[in-house]
């Protein structure tokens, strides 16, 4: 199975054959040494139930003027990883604003933010100095996948502050569905695996989507 495949329980994610009719009981007995004394074959590590909060970013959602559709999204993707939306809240295209709204959220016991909008490059695209405002260290801005380049990733403390680019609002499946299950499963997430996902980053479009079972996310 590819890397970071996200499985339920009870699913098939090994499997090997005995070559010869007969095996001496020694010689699995020495290959089951091996694989305890060098780490394992395969690793299945169980997601963590997150208290998530979802910061919505943008002036014209803030102010009324068009609906908010990010935070549906995010919070049916939260809770098919068996997680809990704990905490939502709009703010403008404000840097201070945000840094405080991501400190209120920590107080408050979310333990993995979510921040939408203002990923890019415009003069109102704040979100990434909202978070570097907030204290975050390290920030690793730009992600080797697409749909979801402009995903970003900081940390406070070991909090995760995942800026969700845009992109999410439009395609059923970016690089937060290849991430977001990773940092559930307790894996820190740096610029080093933000790179390796460039290995089946780039999604086909599909008219259907078959995601996972598709290239996409085979990172190494
Ligand atoms: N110079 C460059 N510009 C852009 C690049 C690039 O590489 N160079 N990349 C593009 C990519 S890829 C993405 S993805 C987007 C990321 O954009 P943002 O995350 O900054 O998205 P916004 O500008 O905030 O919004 C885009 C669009 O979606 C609407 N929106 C935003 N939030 C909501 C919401 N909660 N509910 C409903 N609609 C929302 C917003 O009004 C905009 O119309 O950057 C490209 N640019
Ligand atoms: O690369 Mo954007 O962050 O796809 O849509």
């Amino acid at each position: 199975m590819h890397s970071h495949t996200l499985v339920k329980k009870g699913q098939r994610v090994a499997a090997t054959r005995a070559i010869p009719l007969v095996m001496k009981r020694a010689s699995v007995e020495r290959a089951a040494a091996i694989a305890r004394t060098n780490g394992w074959v395969v690793d299945v590590l169980p997601l963590q139930s997150a208290r998530v909060g979802l910061v919505i970013t943008g002036n014209e959602v803030y102010q009324g003027l068009i609906q908010d559709r990010f935070a549906p999204i995010l919070r049916a993707k939260v809770e098919a990883l068996g997680s809990e939306v704990a905490a939502m809240d709009q703010v403008p295209d404000s840097a201070e604003r945000i840094a405080a709204t991501i400190h209120k959220q920590m107080e408050q016991g979310c333990d993995l933010l979510l921040l939408t909008g203002g990923m890019s490059v415009d003069p109102d695209d704040v979100t990434r100095h909202g978070i570097r405002r907030a204290g975050a260290d390290p920030i690793h801005y730009g992600a080797a996948a697409l749909p979801g380049a402009m995903l970003l990733v900081a940390y406070i403390g070991d909090v995760p502050l995942l800026g969700v680019p845009g992109c999410a609002l439009h395609h059923p499946t970016t690089v937060l569905d290849l991430v977001l299950p990773r940092f559930l499963a307790g894996e820190t997430i740096g610029r080093r695996e933000l790179a390796f996902l460039g290995h089946g980053g780039l999604c086909q479009d599909c008219d259907r989507c078959t995601f996972p079972h598709c290239g996409f996310g085979k990172a190494l």
